[in-house]
């Protein structure tokens, strides 16, 4: 006979001041906490177009000394209309008594990120460690992606190593905290 657990008694948060307590460790990354929403722009130098695009974002925790990431991103068109879906990714991002941050980022094009780097002062700064990718990923060598919280807005900027193209400019957007 199947024993039925009851629902997880240990649901993420995304807020600093709900339940679970978030560890002492997050205390760098506490501001990113919650759903986040907001456009941004694209370009590469293998595109025959730049592109606009609107992105949902989410952090949560679980008590536990690592952030939950997600990300989902669909295009936009010139009217702001909804193209298609666009990038999806998802992770983790593991706090380090010293502030560095080592983050675990999949996404479903076949790719799997694992990235270094800090966390202070409002901003987080992480770079590519190692890319893994399945036989029929394009070819990604690295990413660096800068976040910047400020006066309630998150920026971030994304750079992209691909396709025999050197580390360079891929994404910039702004993005605003969910008001709920
Ligand atoms: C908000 C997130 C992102 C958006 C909106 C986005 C958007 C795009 C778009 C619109 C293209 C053109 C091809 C297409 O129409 O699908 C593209 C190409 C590409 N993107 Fe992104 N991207 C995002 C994140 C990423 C990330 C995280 C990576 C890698 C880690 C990445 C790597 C690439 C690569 C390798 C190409 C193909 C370039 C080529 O083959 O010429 N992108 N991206």
């Amino acid at each position: 006979m199947f024993d039925a657990v009851p629902e997880n008694p240990y649901p993420d948060g995304s807020r600093a001041d709900e339940a679970p307590v978030p560890h002492a460790l997050l205390a760098p990354v506490l501001g990113l906490l919650g759903t986040w929403r907001g456009r941004g722009r694209g370009e590469y130098p293998t595109l025959a177009e730049d592109f606009t695009y609107a992105q949902e974002v989410t952090f949560s925790h679980d008590g536990r000394p690592f952030l939950r990431y997600e990300a989902r991103a669909w295009l936009l068109g010139a009217d702001d209309a909804p193209l298609r879906p666009s990038a999806r990714e998802s992770g983790w991002w593991r706090l380090q008594p010293d502030g560095r941050v080592e983050a675990l980022i999949t996404q479903p094009t076949g790719i799997a990120e694992v990235l270094v780097g800090r966390a202070d002062g409002g901003t987080v700064d992480l770079a590519t460690h190692e890319v893994a990718r399945t036989p029929t990923a394009k070819e990604v060598d690295a990413t660096r992606r800068r976040y910047t919280l400020a006066d309630d807005t998150l920026t971030y900027v994304h750079d992209l190593a691909a396709v025999g193209q050197v580390l360079q400019h891929h994404l910039r957007a702004e993005l605003r905290r969910d008001k709920e």
